[in-house]
């Protein structure tokens, strides 16, 4: 669940350019605990990890790390040695030691010069570990936040505006539909046209499609490109949070309403006021919760959870899911009214499988954010790996394949990546797809021509489904006329999906 994440509205925004998470860095010479701290963290935040000192100052060159987690024992110096060093260079970046007991002795006396934010001792549960760096960035945020406002104070009303003038600009940018990469031609072009249309109206938009097709993209260029820009982004994952979890993160609530509500708290539909709440898999919703959103969403306002205060509420909502979400209405497990409050229109966005021609497009972006990302060279694919890539069909979609990318670029050292360096999942994929489908469309025996006929066939399909049914440039890959590829069309029975 991300809330926005500082004074500036915009800034929230553009805080998460393809950015969301804060960014953390794990620093550890053991690979596996190494490992153990990324799977902990990777859920919530941006890690990276490097083996030893000289890696980690390369990492904290190249991003803006937040929080930097460093073992004790290192080869060459120490944890504290480390943070020493680096303190000096990114005094910003929030500390933590992770050490066993037995390196006490070390760590105090060198404690106070390396600004240590926090210990974790070893062995560390995941909830301890994952509360202390909630805590750490936390710190961060209003490290920055004080400096900014010192800043904003000294600069003045017009300069601040100029500044505010900027940010907004470059979060338009950065959101802009263009950003959302295709291939000429694609079927997200439909998509992205509907959805710049209905940005400017104050309508609830229902996204549907696949997990990791881009559903939260397409909500951010929404927000970005509506009157809505200049205020708050606020994403909530309502299928990865329990019912009563759900409501008080939602809608806030009042100090001592149960056990542990030890302060009031202010909901995330307040958070997103004047601005857009995304309501993500909300096809995953409780019937409990299904009317108590639909009460906020008919009144536009939120009754924190103990309070018998309602406050008012200013909200776009686009709601997404993975769902079947009409046929959830139909079985009953969705009410049919909040289905209409907040599929004002829908939008679909397909599957990557059901849109081959973009693989390659997106991959090349892919490939070049994560080469940045990871600081790792990269000059593109090479013609083994994008085959691989178009013969495979992501079942995770995007997602997948921007994982799949950063994997193979981190194991291999080719400037061009290449296929091998793709996981055997891909290259099985490939090899069981051709190879089944060589099997199906092949007769195992018979008359050469008819043999024959049926390769052809298969050369057919695959290249219109490739380059998506865009004939004239299939018939000049294959060296065909259009009259020519059409006529074979004709003639094996193959037509472009309706
Ligand atoms: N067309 C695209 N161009 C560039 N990046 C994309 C595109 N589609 C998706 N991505 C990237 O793929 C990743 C997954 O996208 P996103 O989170 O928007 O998917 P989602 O459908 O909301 O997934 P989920 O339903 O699991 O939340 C993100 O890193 C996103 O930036």
């Amino acid at each position: 669940m991300n809330a926005p994440d500082s004074d500036f509205a915009a800034a929230r925004a553009l805080g998460s350019a393809g950015r969301e998470l804060p960014w953390v860095l794990v620093v550890d010479d053991e690979q596996r605990s190494q490992e153990a701290m990324r799977r902990t963290l990777d859920e919530e935040f941006r890690v990276l990890t490097a083996p030893d000192a000289e890696a980690a100052r390369g990492m904290l060159e190249r991003h803006a790390i937040q929080v930097v987690l460093c073992d004790q024992r290192m080869p060459g110096l120490t944890g504290v040695e480390f943070f020493k060093q680096i303190r000096e260079t990114w005094p910003d970046v929030v500390r933590i030691l992770v050490s066993g007991y037995t390196d006490s002795h070390d760590i105090i006396a060198g404690v106070n010069e390396a600004g240590i934010f926090q210990y974790v001792l070893k062995p560390w549960t995941p909830d301890h570990l994952l509360g202390t760096v909630r805590s750490a960035v936390e710190a961060s945020r209003l490290q920055h936040g004080l400096q900014r406002l010192e800043l904003d104070l000294r600069a003045g009303p017009r300069a601040l505006q100029q500044r505010r003038d900027a940010t907004l600009r470059e979060v338009r940018r950065a959101y802009d539909f263009d950003r959302i990469v295709r291939a000429p031609g694609s079927p997200l072009d439909g998509v992205c046209a509907m959805a710049e249309r209905v940005a400017r109206y104050d309508l609830s938009a229902l996204i549907l499609g696949e997990s990791g097709t881009g559903k939260e993209l397409l909500a951010r260029a929404i927000h970005c490109a509506s009157p809505r820009m200049a205020g708050p982004f606020v994403v909530v994952n309502c299928g990865a949070v329990p019912d009563t979890l759900l409501e008080t993160e939602l809608f806030g609530h009042k100090r001592g309403s149960f056990t542990g509500a030890v302060e009031d708290r202010i909901g995330l539909f307040q958070q997103a006021d004047g601005g857009t709440i995304f309501l993500d898999e909300v096809g995953d919703t409780s019937a409990a919760f299904q009317v108590k959103l639909l009460r906020v969403l008919q009144e536009g306002e939120v009754r924190p959870v103990g309070s018998s205060r309602t406050l008012p509420v200013d909200v776009r909502v686009i709601a997404a899911t993975h769902r079947d979400l009409e046929a959830a209405v139909r079985a009953g497990s969705f009410r049919e009214d909040l289905y209409y409050r907040i599929a004002g229109v829908s939008l679909e966005v397909p599957p990557l499988r059901e849109r081959p021609g973009d693989v390659i497009a997106i991959a090349e972006q892919l490939l070049a954010d994560v080469s940045a990302e990871l600081g790792r060279p990269a000059s593109g694919l090479d013609d083994d790996c994008r085959a691989v890539l178009m013969g495979y069909p992501w079942p995770g979609n995007v997602r997948e394949l921007r994982n799949e990318l950063a994997r193979a670029l981190a194991l291999s050292d080719e400037l061009r990546l290449p296929a091998r360096a793709l996981s055997r999942r891909l290259l099985q994929g490939q090899t069981g797809a051709a190879a089944s489908t060589t099997a199906a469309a092949l007769p195992a025996a018979g008359r050469l021509q008819d043999r024959l006929d049926a390769v052809e066939a298969m050369i057919l399909r695959e290249t219109m489904l490739r380059l998506q049914w865009n004939k004239t440039q299939a018939a000049a890959e294959l060296g065909l006329s259009r009259m020519g590829l059409r006529a074979k069309l004709q003639r094996f029975g193959l037509e472009s999906p309706p």
